[in-house]
């Protein structure tokens, strides 16, 4: 069967004291009021690494390196019509303190605190595996 892929990159910004910045998308929006990493899709013609930058611009009104983009993991899964590609990068270098120009809120979240929030079902692996990582002192 074909399938209709949605590419999206997302970045798990780490602090100095090892926490994960999450946004709680706005309501209106497919999965309104649910916690993510920020991010978005790619646009065509676009680079991962590119489409990451300009959305952590648009949504955070930080800059950032692209060279600071550490690929961790990624998901893979089916959502409504399309495929969801989510292509994780830990971020742990950044210029400005970010502000949640899209999100309704920012917080900024222990590792083990992370699976208590509600967040959208492809995101569940990837936490998991960002605590783990986190855990080993990646
Ligand atoms: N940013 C982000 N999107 C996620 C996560 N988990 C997850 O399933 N998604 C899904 C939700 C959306 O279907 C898609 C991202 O699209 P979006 O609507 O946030 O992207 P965008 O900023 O390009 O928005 P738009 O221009 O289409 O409004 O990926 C996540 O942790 N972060």
């Amino acid at each position: 069967m074909p399938v209709r892929l949605m590419p999206v990159v997302a970045a798990a910004l780490i602090d100095a004291d090892g926490r994960v910045l999450l946004q709680r998308r706005p309501p209106g929006k497919q999965m309104a009021d649910l916690w993510e990493f920020p991010g978005g899709k790619i646009e065509p013609g676009e680079a991962p690494e590119a489409a990451l930058v300009r959305e952590l611009h648009e949504e955070l009104a930080i800059t950032v390196d692209p060279a600071a983009l550490v690929p961790l993991t990624f998901a893979s899964a089916g959502l409504g019509e399309r495929h969801l590609l989510l292509l994780l990068y830990v971020v742990r270098r950044w210029q400005g303190v970010p502000q949640a120009l899209e999100a309704t809120a920012l917080a900024w979240v222990e590792p083990a605190a992370m699976r208590a929030l509600a967040m959208p079902p492809a995101d569940v692996p990837l936490v998991a595996m960002l605590e783990r990582f986190l855990q080993i002192g990646g």
